[in-house]
């Protein structure tokens, strides 16, 4: 089985690093990736460092590593590891390649990313996913894991049900990822939509990681109340997730160390260009606006956001 990892950032570089230790000169699998500009150079040169307490080895050389999608020959499972700004680009792209049997799987943050992609590949088998790590870029190519280990939510295909995605399970599970398949991923994906839209936005908002807006009662209640707005769209929406989700979002992230920064955070302090605000605020504001739901509390940090954008 051929599996290619597009996105060599945080959450790429970090399932990437396992897959490809892994699977390297193995029968079972081949482990590629496409990197493209300086990260490309530098991981060609110098590999793939994983810097985390579950390895001791923290560089692989990749089997194979392309400096673009369209390069690509041929795989089995694509892994779709970039941010929300770059995926329809990719996805563009990737259309070409899509085979009926092709798995796509995005590892992404967002409640409609398998929407998303959908709209733009049409054909092969595409699992609805979310992640949970704490890993980011310490530089290009050196990718830094922190805290819990991490772990994949996957689920079937509502186009494909009668695919199971057993064999990328079995994969995934010899390579030590911690990972679930449930037959309908969606609640999962809100689950965790609930915890990043909320925390992505306060954490980028006060640039403060997910202890200190735990322990804050203003932040605290900020972030309760945007959780507050996606709880009455997901219902709307009869989205299936438990009734105290705003107690276990909480509960959720008082289990990361104290120090834990979101991926959205660090976009936003580093001033990036893109950030995945379109994800977040931006999704929560237009279901309000589809569904006739009011959003105050959502549009108010959003723009708080925005104003610190340009300063
Ligand atoms: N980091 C984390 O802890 C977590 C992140 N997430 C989510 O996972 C997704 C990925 O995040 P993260 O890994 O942090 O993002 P990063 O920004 O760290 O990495 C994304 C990488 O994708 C690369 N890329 C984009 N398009 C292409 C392309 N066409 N070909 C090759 N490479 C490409 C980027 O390259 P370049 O550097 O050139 O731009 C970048 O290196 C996001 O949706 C995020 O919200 C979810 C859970 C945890
Ligand atoms: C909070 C965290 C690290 C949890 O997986 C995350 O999803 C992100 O930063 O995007």
């Amino acid at each position: 089985m051929k599996i290619t990892i597009v996105g060599l950032g945080g959450v790429g570089g970090y399932f990437g690093f396992k897959l490809a230790k892994t699977y390297r000169q193995s029968q079972q699998a081949q482990v590629h990736f496409v990197a493209r500009g300086a990260t490309y150079d530098l991981v060609q040169k110098r590999g793939l460092e994983l810097i985390s307490e579950e390895e001791k080895n923290s560089l692989v050389h990749p089997e194979k590593l392309w400096k673009d999608v369209a390069e690509v020959t041929e795989s089995d499972v694509w892994l779709l590891c970039t941010k929300e700004y770059d995926l329809e680009q990719l996805c563009l792209q990737l259309k070409e390649k899509i085979k009926p049997q092709t798995v796509i799987l995005p590892l992404m943050n967002g409640a409609d990313i398998y929407e998303r992609v959908r709209r733009m590949i049409p054909g092969g088998i595409v699992l609805p996913a979310c992640v949970y790590v704490a890993s980011h870029l310490k530089e290009k190519g050196i990718v830094e894991h922190k805290g819990n280990p991490g772990k994949i939510m996957m689920g079937k295909d509502p186009e494909h049900p009668e695919y199971v995605p057993m064999q990328v399970l079995d994969l995934f599970l010899q390579a030590g990822i911690d990972i679930q398949y449930k037959e309908n991923a969606f609640g999962e994906i809100w689950t965790k939509y609930f915890f990043i839209a909320s925390f992505g936005l306060l954490s980028a908002r006060y640039n403060q990681p997910l202890g200190a807006i735990c322990a804050d009662p203003a932040l605290r209640a900020r972030a309760g109340a945007v959780m507050e707005e996606i709880k009455a769209i997901a219902l709307k929406k009869n989205i299936d997730v438990p009734e105290n989700i705003i107690e276990l979002t909480f509960q959720k992230a008082a289990s990361f160390p104290y120090a834990t920064p979101t991926s959205l955070q660090l976009d936003v302090q580093n001033k990036k260009v893109h950030t995945e605000l379109e994800l977040f605020s931006g999704a929560i504001i237009s279901y309000g606006r589809m569904l006739d739901i009011a959003v105050p509390e959502t549009t108010q940090i959003d723009a708080e956001i925005k104003a610190g954008l340009l300063n």
